[in-house]
């Protein structure tokens, strides 16, 4: 009673059940449509609502800017809590606070920096060449270079490009490739990494009392006796793969490692002094978990969703190929500078993927510090839980007209010579204030450029190179797929990626097929 009285959340609205327990966003959590309910609760509540009895869900740009400002009176929310504890208590970069945070980022900011991107490019484009002529080595049945029929048979791209990605996150980070993409013996990877988020995102939903015991149990050795086998093996993967690294650094002089070009965590790591202290070699093992999902799933779900959806749109696709192929002469020219980053429909296009599936879709939830602060004029006293559920703000038609369709050129000033305006209602400042795929202030996406040049070098590439269309068999081709009108509400269109929110999104299919030009 005294949650839906005296509460000080009492007057928010939401679902009176919601109001009352956490169990049914903890229930929502574990199905990983939470994304999906968030939105469907801002649909019947209006912008700000009580989706637990301590937690608040808000879906509007001043939300959005306030709660996830550099300066805002907030710290990680208790999700970041059991992130914490599946660690072994290790704090890594997006756990941390205050100073501990600033000094981590800063080192980690380092990598990709402008430098730092120059030097990971050549490696990005090498791995991505790799991985084409794998995935486009078997031609589909009946398929005959000689007789003009060449396209490959179908390949699942959500299954495939976290092969990818995982290798380039391992070479440019940890300097050593996994060849996921050749070889199997490490192709357990993408499914532990999914393993681990999953089972971290259920137990941080669960009701405040629970998590906490389960957090203590989470820090156990006994949890190697429930823990499936692969996050076992990510465990002793990633110990086993620093150890390695750090012997390799700790044989060369600092100097050596620098002329050489290592600019990987582990070389960033070493102190003012170019040592590699025990403390050090203890944070690389606790940022590694972090950095290898972060920079894996995220960007392979962000690859799939734009090839569901430049399959899916022809006409988007056309334009792409046109802009693309007409801008170089040969696949060699295709790196960062003016060029590439002219491209301005590809980058339309990897925008509106993020916006419409997000590869971090959910509620990045903040707990209010003492003091409270006030959001869209209320005020939230301390302990409260904030946050502004990224898929939510990108499908308000406040913010959106028409949020359900592709539209890369809500995004673009001008589009095909006419003023933007003349074709379609949307203002891209607007757009733009509510995009919220890499979050934003002090826990904002450290890898954000890095991300932009990876899927900005793979389509460029793949495009200039080769036809593609989505499978001609009919059960593949709607793999990734809304689920039509006798769907769940909000994930009914066919057209639209869908994705699971797991705190990082995973989504199925879809199935291309790849012709050389
Ligand atoms: C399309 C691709 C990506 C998306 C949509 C994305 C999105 C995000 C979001 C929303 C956050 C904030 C999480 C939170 O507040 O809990 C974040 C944080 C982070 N991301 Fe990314 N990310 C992407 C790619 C990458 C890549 C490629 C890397 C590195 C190789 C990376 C490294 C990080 C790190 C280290 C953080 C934590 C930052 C901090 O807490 O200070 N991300 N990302």
């Amino acid at each position: 009673i005294y949650r839906i009285t005296l509460h000080p959340l009492s007057k928010i609205p939401g679902p009176l059940l919601n109001c009352i327990s956490s169990w049914p966003d903890f229930f929502s959590a574990a199905s990983g449509d939470r994304h999906v309910r968030l939105w469907q609760l801002h649909e019947i509540y209006g912008p700000t609502v009580r989706i637990a009895p301590n937690r608040v869900s808000t879906n509007t740009i001043a939300a959005f800017k306030s709660i996830y400002d550099a300066r805002a009176n907030v710290q990680q929310g208790p999700l970041y809590r059991t992130f914490i504890a599946s660690n072994r208590g290790r704090v890594d970069l997006l756990d941390s606070e205050g100073e501990v945070h600033s000094r981590k980022r800063k080192i980690i900011s380092r990598a990709f920096s402008e430098k730092g991107l120059r030097l990971k490019e050549d490696s990005i484009i090498e791995h991505q060449n790799t991985w084409l002529e794998e995935v486009t080595k078997t031609l589909q049945d009946g398929g005959d270079h000689e007789a003009g029929h060449m396209w490959t048979a179908p390949v699942n791209m959500s299954e495939w490009l976290p092969y990818l990605t995982t290798d380039i996150v391992g070479e440019v980070g940890f300097g050593k490739s996994f060849e996921l993409t050749t070889n199997k013996r490490f192709r357990f990877l993408p499914q532990a990494f999914k393993g681990l988020v999953t089972t971290n995102f259920m137990v941080g939903h669960l009701p405040p009392t629970l998590q906490s015991g389960l957090n203590s149990v989470l820090k156990s050795p006994i949890m190697s006796l429930v823990i499936p086998p692969e996050v076992l093996n990510f465990d002793k993967f990633t110990n086993e793969l620093i150890s390695e690294r750090v012997a390799q650094e700790l044989s060369e002089s600092p100097a050596t490692a620098f002329e050489k070009g290592n600019d990987d965590f582990v070389t960033l790591f070493r102190d003012e002094d170019g040592g590699l202290s025990t403390s050090s070699i203890d944070e690389i093992k606790s940022e590694a978990t972090t950095l290898l999902v972060a920079g894996s799933d995220t960007v392979s779900t962000a690859i799939s969703g734009l090839l569901f959806y430049l399959t899916h749109n022809p006409r988007c696709l056309e334009k792409l190929n046109v802009e693309i192929r007409s801008r170089f002469s040969t696949v060699v020219d295709i790196r960062r500078g003016y060029e590439l980053s002219g491209a301005k429909y590809l980058r339309a296009c990897i925008d509106e993927t993020l916006r419409m599936s997000p590869p971090t879709p959910g509620y990045l939830g903040r707990s209010v510090l003492e003091g409270g602060i006030t959001i869209d004029g209320q005020y939230f006293p301390a302990g409260v839980e904030l946050g502004a559920p990224v898929y939510a703000l990108h499908h308000n038609s406040d913010y959106y007209p028409r949020p359900n369709d592709f539209l890369p050129e809500r995004w673009l000033q001008e589009i095909d010579g006419k003023p933007r305006a003349e074709v379609i209602s949307q203002d891209p400042a607007l757009a733009r204030a509510a995009f919220a795929a890499f979050s934003t202030g002090r826990h904002g996406c450290a890898g954000k450029e890095f991300a932009y040049l990876e899927i900005t070098l793979f389509i460029a590439r793949l495009v200039y190179q080769y036809n593609i269309q989505l499978a001609d068999d009919e059960k593949k081709r709607s793999v990734g797929e809304g689920q039509g009108p006798y769907g769940p509400w909000g994930s009914r269109i066919r057209g639209h990626f869908q994705i699971q929110d797991h705190f990082t999104g995973n989504g199925y299919g879809p199935w291309i097929q790849f012709r050389r030009r």
